[in-house]
Order: structure tokens, then C-alpha cells, then sequence
């Protein structure tokens, strides 16, 4: 859609870390979510403790973010909000852990939209996956990392040697931990959002309450000490699984060996890993916590329910697609074991502006092979190169190359 239709009134509940970041970046994207929804998007009031008015901010609203957080008087504005016909973003796991069920009903009777992407791991698009692309996986088990606080405590302490208290000052300076810290710490933050996951993963109700929760509060630096020696991870892992024909959800420090996809989740990152029979497992991560971060999930949300019921793909700018990138390269060669192989195929990569990263001989006679790794070059160069290098007398099949990805990840 391209043609504007007038705006669409945004009351904005909350401007604490989460919501001034809202209100910094849905200007930036206005006009970009106008050319797609042909709306316009604006915030017409703001709450807080000491400013705005609900009742004139509900009225002059079609849709309301909260991002107060807590039970009241988030729970009686979302309720008012959706009884007067205004969807309702919110990124309060706490509010959907305890009484999910009475909102959610109260959204169908309203026949409103309640969207709560934020509510859960951050940016990471979890419930979206979970209510959408895994509707029919019938999802056996779900282990995620949702805390970010708390385990960019654990993995600072474990990479810098830092004292906890001063660790959770940091996170929380950074915007990453709740209003009361305690609840990022003690596992309350992580077991609301596992009940809220473990809620659309197996369509049952699941209230706070029945989480089992341990924190990260005993942890100390000989426990991270053992798992730096042993090579494992201590990570505060949420579970929801099915057992015994019912479900456990629990969230409680555990050491994780370096190959899990969870053991390499670090800083205020979050991770989820779902795993059901059909789609064997999959695992999504990126930031949990943080002020812009949140609300770039919030506005998808704002955005989702802007467009009912779902949006075909339309083109604001065309850019070029680029056939030809750079990659690094993985080099397999059978080769002739005699002398003066080596230099003639680092010959051929020379005359191509290719540099060897590393190279290693296999097997002897028959048998020998070069590998080498390539440093990063423009692909059509490189795979110039290994034609020319096929055409050799010395190579007994053609050479097999593989990409490399080498980002470094800090
Ligand atoms: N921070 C993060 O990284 C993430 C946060 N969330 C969730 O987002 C929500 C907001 O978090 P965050 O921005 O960090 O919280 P903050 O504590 O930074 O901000 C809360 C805001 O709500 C306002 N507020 C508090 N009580 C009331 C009240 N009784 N009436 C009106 N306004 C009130 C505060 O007002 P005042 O300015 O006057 O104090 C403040 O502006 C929470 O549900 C949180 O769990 C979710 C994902 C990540
Ligand atoms: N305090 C929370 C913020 C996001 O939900 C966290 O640290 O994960």
C-alpha cells in the first residue's frame, strides 16, 4: 500500500528504557511503515507517574503500548484498553504469566489484537515462530536462555573476573535489568517468560506459579572456575518439555558442554532452542535486553497489528542484487605426491591475487591430498583460480572448494 490513509494514534504507556527508545525510533520509521501500512504512525500521548492522562490518552488512541510493567495498574489499563477497542502491545511477561488467560480471553471477546513479542527473549522473534511458522510441530521441548541480565552477569563474571554486585550495577546502567533487579537474578523474570512460552507451545495454560525457579543469586566464582576448566558453559537455562503425558517448565543455573547451542550465548543475548519431532530443533537467538533493541520488537508488533490481516511484499527502493561477494575459502585437492606440486597450485592462487591462510598435506602416494584455507577474495576471482588449478596435470580429480564464514564474534 502507498497511499496515506491519515495516522495512526499510538497511546504509549511507560517512557522509562523501553519506551523512550519507542519514542525515539518510531519517528526514524514513520515513514517507511506508512509506505507499507499506508498509515502513519504517531504517539498521541504518554503516561508516567508524574505526566499524561489515561483516559485522554485511551480516547485519542487506535492501538496502546504498555511498557509500564508489573501487575497494577498495567493489567487495569490493557484490560480498559482492549474493552474500548484498541489493540494493545505490551512487553510484560509478568502481567501475561499471572493473568494471561484472563487477557487473552478478554481480547477475543473484544475481537482486539494483544501482541507481547517483547514480552519473551528480547528482539528474538520466538512467540511469532511459536504462534505461526510452528503452529503444527507439536513441539516436544523448548530450552531457551531469556534473561539477558543475568547471564551477561554469569558470562562477565566468568570472562573478566568481576565481582557479581558490580556486574548487576552494569546491566543495570545498561538498561537490561528490570525495575527490581531481583527478579532477573532469582529466576523470576526467566520462569515468566517460560511460562509464557510453554503456554503457545503446548496450548495450556501455564501461570507463574507452577515454574519451578532457581537463580543464579549462589552462584559463585569456584563454579564458574570448574566450568572455564572443564570447558563448560553456566548458563541459566528456562526448560518447558513435555513429561509423562504432562509438562515441566523450570528454569535453573546449569553447566552446558561447548558444542550445545546454548553454550555459546553470551552477554545480555537470549536463545531459544525448540525441538519437536518434525522439525527436528531449531535455535534462534540475539539481543534479550536493552532499551533500543526491546523496542524494535515492540514497534514489529505495533506494525503487525496495523496490517491485518497480513502483508504481501511491496517495493519502496530497488537495490542492486550482487551476484559476486567476497568469502574466505576451504580448498580440497587430490594431488600427485611428486615435488613442486605445492608451488604450482600457490602459483596459480598467486597469479590470482589469492593468499593462502593455511595449507596442510594428507596422506602420502595415491593418497595425498593438499588442504588449504584461502583468505578472503572476490568469489569469481577465486573460482577463476581453481579452474585453472583443474586443468593441472598434477591434481587426480578436480579440486572441491567450500566456503568459509569467519566473522569474529567479540
Ligand atoms: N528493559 C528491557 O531490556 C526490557 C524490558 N521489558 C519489559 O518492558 C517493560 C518496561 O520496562 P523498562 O522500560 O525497562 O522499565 P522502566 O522501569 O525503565 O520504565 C517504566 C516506565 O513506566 C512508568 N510507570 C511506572 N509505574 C507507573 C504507573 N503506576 N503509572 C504510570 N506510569 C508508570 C515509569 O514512569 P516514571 O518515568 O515516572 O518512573 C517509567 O516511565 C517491562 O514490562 C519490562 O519487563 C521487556 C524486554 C526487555
Ligand atoms: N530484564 C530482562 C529484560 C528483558 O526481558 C532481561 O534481562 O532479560
Amino acid at each position: 500500500m502507498t497511499s496515506s490513509a491519515g495516522p495512526f494514534r499510538i497511546g504509549l504507556l511507560g517512557h522509562g528504557t523501553v519506551g523512550a527508545a519507542l519514542a525515539e525510533l518510531l519517528p526514524q520509521r514513520a515513514a517507511q511503515i506508512e509506505h507499507v501500512t499506508g498509515l502513519r504512525p504517531e504517539i498521541v500521548g504518554v503516561l508516567t507517574r508524574s505526566r499524561g492522562d489515561f483516559e485522554q490518552i485511551l480516547a485519542a488512541s487506535d492501538l496502546v503500548v504498555e511498557l509500564i510493567g508489573g501487575i497494577e495498574p498495567a493489567r487495569d489499563y490493557v484490560i480498559r484498553a482492549m474493552r474500548a477497542g484498541k489493540h494493545v502491545v505490551t512487553a510484560n511477561k509478568q502481567l501475561l504469566a499471572q493473568h494471561g488467560e484472563e487477557l487473552w480471553a478478554i481480547a477475543r471477546e473484544c475481537g482486539v489484537q494483544l501482541r507481547f513479542e517483547a514480552a519473551v527473549a528480547g528482539v528474538v522473534p520466538v512467540i511469532r515462530v511459536l504462534q505461526e511458522s510452528l503452529a503444527a510441530a507439536h513441539v516436544e521441548r523448548i530450552h531457551g536462555i531469556v534473561n539477558g541480565t543475568s547471564n551477561f552477569i554469569l558470562s562477565e563474571m566468568a570472562r573478566t573476573g568481576a565481582a557479581y554486585a558490580d556486574v548487576l550495577k552494569e546491566a543495570q546502567r545498561l538498561g537490561y535489568a528490570e525495575a527490581d533487579p531481583s527478579e532477573d537474578v532469582n529466576g523470576k523474570d526467566a520462569a515468566a517468560k517460560m511460562a509464557i512460552l510453554a503456554r503457545l507451545a503446548f496450548d495450556t495454560p501455564v501461570h507463574l506459579d507452577q515454574v519451578v525457579c532457581e537463580g543464579i543469586e549462589r552462584i559463585g566464582p569456584d563454579d564458574l572456575e570448574y566450568a572455564r576448566d572443564l570447558g563448560l558453559g553456566l548458563k541459566l537455562i528456562g526448560t518447558a518439555e513435555r513429561v509423562d503425558g504432562g509438562i515441566s517448565v523450570r528454569v535453573h543455573p546449569a553447566f552446558l558442554y561447548a558444542r550445545h547451542p546454548l553454550a555459546s550465548i553470551d552477554g545480555p543475548f537470549n536463545a531459544v532452542t525448540v525441538e519437536s519431532e518434525a522439525i527436528t530443533e531449531i535455535t534462534m537467538s540475539g539481543p534479550g535486553a536493552g532499551g533500543p533493541q526491546t523496542a524494535s520488537a515492540v514497534l514489529g508488533d505495533v506494525i503487525s497489528a496495523m496490517i491485518p490481516p497480513a502483508s504481501t511484499p511491496e517495493t519502496s527502493v530497488r537495490l542492486e542484487v550482487v551476484a559476486d561477494v567476497v568469502s574466505a575459502f576451504y580448498l580440497h585437492m587430490e594431488v600427485a605426491d611428486t615435488p613442486g606440486v605445492l608451488s604450482r597450485i600457490t602459483g596459480v592462487l598467486g597469479e590470482h591475487g589469492i593468499s593462502v591462510k593455511s595449507v596442510v598435506q594428507k596422506g602420502l602416494g595415491d593418497n595425498a591430498r593438499l588442504v588449504m584455507v584461502v583468505h578472503p577474495v572476490l568469489e569469481s576471482r577465486f573460482f577463476a583460480a581453481v579452474e585453472r588449478i583443474a586443468t593441472l596435470t598434477e591434481l587426480r580429480t578436480p579440486p572441491r572448494a567450500i566456503r568459509v564464514i569467519e566473522e569474529e564474534f567479540s
